[in-house]
This record gives C-alpha cells, sequence and structure tokens, in this order.
C-alpha cells in the first residue's frame, strides 16, 4: 500500500555523548509506513540514538537522513524546520499545566508558522479526534488522566503532520491498560501513512504489536530477524 520512500536512515553513522562513543557504525533505514521499536538495556543508547535523529546530539561520522534533512549537513537553523517534519514523544508528558489541551496545541502551531484562527482550530480539533480526544479541548491537563495527557501530547506531535513520529519511552509512566490505549493510537497513525520509531523497555508490546525490532547492544544497533 505505502511506497519504499525512506524517511529515516542512518548510514555508518556513530552517535557520541561529548567524546565518548555510545553506538558505531550504525546503518538502518525506517521507510514511509514502517513501525519498528528500539528497544535494548538501560545505557545501552537508545535515547542518545533518538536525540541524534532528532539533531538535539549532532552526528559526527557517517551520515543520517531524516525527513528531507541531511543530518550531517544539518546547520543550527535547520534544526527547527527538521524538527516540524518529525514528531517527538517523551515519556513525560511536558503540556504547559497552566494552559487547556486547545492552548498547549495552539501554542505549538503559533510557533511553528499557522496564522490563521480558522486553521489553527480545525487542525486542532482533527490532531484530537486522532487521538480519541475530541471532546477535551476545554480541559485543563490536571483534569486529565496520565493517559489522556500523553494522548494530548501524541496529538501535539502530530500537528504539522509529520513524516515519522519518534518516541521515547512513550508508555514508560502508564500502567499496561493505558499503554495499549497509546499503542492503539500509534497503530492508527502509521497505518495513516507516518512511520513510528518508539524506544521501550515494556516486552509485552513487543508480543502484543509485533513489528521490527532494532536493538542497541554492545555499541551496536541490531536489526532482530522478524
Ligand atoms: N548528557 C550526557 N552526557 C554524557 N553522557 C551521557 C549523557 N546522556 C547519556 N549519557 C551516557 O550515554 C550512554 C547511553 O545513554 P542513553 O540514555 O542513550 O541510554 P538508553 O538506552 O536510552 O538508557 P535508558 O533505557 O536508561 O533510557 C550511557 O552510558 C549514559 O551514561
Amino acid at each position: 500500500m505505502f511506497s519504499t520512500e525512506s524517511v529515516l536512515s542512518l548510514d555508518h553513522a556513530d552517535i557520541y555523548q561529548g567524546t565518548k562513543l555510545i553506538l558505531g557504525d550504525v546503518s538502518f533505514q525506517i521507510h514511509k509506513g514502517d513501525f519498528a521499536y528500539l528497544i535494548g538495556r538501560t545505557g545501552s543508547g537508545k535515547t542518545s540514538l533518538l536525540k541524534t535523529l532528532y539533531a538535539d546530539l549532532w552526528l559526527q561520522n557517517g551520515k543520517g537522513f531524516v525527513a528531507g534533512y541531511s543530518l550531517d549537513k544539518l546547520k543550527p537553523r535547520d534544526v527547527p524546520f527538521l524538527r516540524r517534519k518529525i514528531g517527538i514523544v517523551f515519556q513525560d508528558f511536558q503540556l504547559f499545566p497552566d494552559r487547556t489541551v486547545e492552548e498547549n496545541l495552539r501554542f505549538v502551531l503559533k510557533a511553528t508558522g499557522w496564522k490563521k484562527t480558522n486553521d489553527m482550530n480545525n487542525r486542532i480539533a482533527d490532531v484530537l479526534m486522532q487521538v480519541g480526544l475530541g471532546t477535551a479541548q476545554k480541559k485543563m491537563p490536571h483534569q486529565l488522566s496520565g493517559g489522556e495527557q500523553q494522548r494530548v501530547v501524541v496529538a501535539r506531535a502530530m500537528l504539522n503532520e509529520p513524516l515519522v513520529l519518534i518516541a521515547d519511552e512513550p508508555t514508560g509512566n502508564l500502567d499496561p491498560a493505558v499503554s495499549d490505549q497509546i499503542m492503539k493510537v500509534f497503530q492508527a497513525i502509521n497505518n495513516a501513512g507516518t512511520a513510528v520509531l518508539m524506544a521501550t523497555h515494556n516486552y509485552d508490546l513487543l508480543n502484543k504489536y509485533p513489528a521490527r525490532v532494532l536493538r542497541c547492544q554492545d555499541g551496536q544497533v541490531v536489526e532482530l530477524a522478524g
């Protein structure tokens, strides 16, 4: 159904934290419509790898390509534009606690260049529907459960129709039933064509929702046979 267009690739990339090599000679590709898990023990480099993909860590050796941007040729001024093409979801919800759901989302739209109130309202309604929270617009974050807050964060990540969603332990703070809801949201987003790369410790999810698996291990990234 989907093309095999690559939305993200690393080619002989080295991932550093400062001068410390965390992962060496990393090569893999994520295509449009792919779903891939990133697993590995604590400290194995999952977060460092994801940070490199959204240019929070600079790629020093090798080549990287994310949503049309070459990481190895990236200029600091390109970073906000790269991040608009990627949706990023962390474990901690990071919503503004003193603003409604709608205001949280509008903040991002304005910051990324949206101007027209109608367009913004429509987009906010669309992404909230996408995550099953169509009626939560006027709620404050504290009026929502942890799982609902995380769904708002996923909605926020979808505002600019990213080509790829990068999630770092998105279910880390959530109980199993709620983690399942978040996974279902990711699957729906993925089925609609957005690639997903998700770091997780939650092996139950891997069993329940099988997909590609990349593992950080001994300073390398290996793809497990499907
Ligand atoms: N800001 C930093 N400065 C220096 N070293 C760091 C920094 N952040 C992480 N590291 C080191 O990089 C290595 C990889 O850490 P990273 O957070 O990428 O692993 P992880 O697989 O995501 O772990 P976890 O599953 O615990 O989140 C670890 O040895 C860690 O100590």
